[in-house]
């Protein structure tokens, strides 16, 4: 479902998909079904993005008993998916179930917080690592963070998907739960990437954490503190 007043952004609005995100914001929810909570998630969403972005075409099937015409997704085999090491983790083998010939990269970033936020909000991002398949015009790549805070991490990543694959067929952005600020960094900065999140939260507090969210999703799935 399209965000009012933007063309870029547009909602998950599975009811499947909203229950499980409400499980995930709860306190009560401990690492074992936070960590399956978000592969679900994953999964839904993958699910959404066959039906919002990719096509189907009808082909000739031979069934045990006859011929028939039968609708198959096209370019299955041309999804790239992005894991944002390491939150994105168990959003993206819930993903991968949406696309198991899914070609996939990694980036590890993380926010800096020692120094606070910068005067435009963003927080300075480390990347420690990245690997990336070769992504071509055909590609739709996916790139997969469960949290949207400031936009600067996805940013930083979307800098080297660019670099790698200036014009990929679909370039889409999915997170789980996004802050206001971080729609509207990203897609400032990347217009040609479609935004898709379960959920568009309220505001960021004064350490970059989106309220009322969920916490922090790495330390959550993780198990660190
Ligand atoms: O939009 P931003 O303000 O950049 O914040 C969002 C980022 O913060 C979290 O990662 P974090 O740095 O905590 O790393 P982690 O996944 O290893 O916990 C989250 O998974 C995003 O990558
Ligand atoms: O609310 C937030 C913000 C950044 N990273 C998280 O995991 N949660
Ligand atoms: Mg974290």
């Amino acid at each position: 479902m399209p965000i009012e007043d933007r063309d870029d952004a547009y909602l998950v609005t599975h009811g499947l998909a909203s229950d499980t995100l409400s499980r995930l914001r709860s306190v009560e929810t401990e690492q074992v079904a936070f960590r399956k909570g978000l592969v679900k998630l994953g999964r839904l969403c993958g699910y959404e993005i066959i039906d919002g972005r990719m096509e189907t075409e009808y082909v000739e099937i031979e069934t045990p008993l006859e011929p028939t015409m039968g609708e198959r997704v096209k370019g299955l085999d041309d999804v790239v998916i992005i894991n944002v090491l390491r939150a994105a983790t168990p959003f993206v083998e819930g993903l991968l179930k949406a696309f198991p010939r899914a070609r996939q990269g990694v980036i590890s970033a993380s926010r800096d917080e020692s120094g606070g936020r910068a005067e435009d909000g963003s927080f300075p991002i480390t990347i420690d690592y990245v690997k990336l398949p070769e992504i071509t015009e055909d590609d739709t790549v996916i790139v997969a963070d469960p949290m949207l805070a400031t936009g600067s991490t996805m940013n930083a990543v979307l800098d080297h998907v660019v670099e790698n694959a200036p014009e990929p067929e679909h370039l889409i952005v999915l997170s789980a739960v996004s802050a206001p600020e971080g729609l509207l960094r990203v897609g400032d900065a990347f217009p040609q990437a479609d935004l898709l999140t379960v959920s568009i939260d309220d505001y960021l507090d004064d350490d970059g954490y989106i309220v009322p969210g969920l916490g922090d999703a790495g330390d959550r799935a993780f198990r660190t503190t």
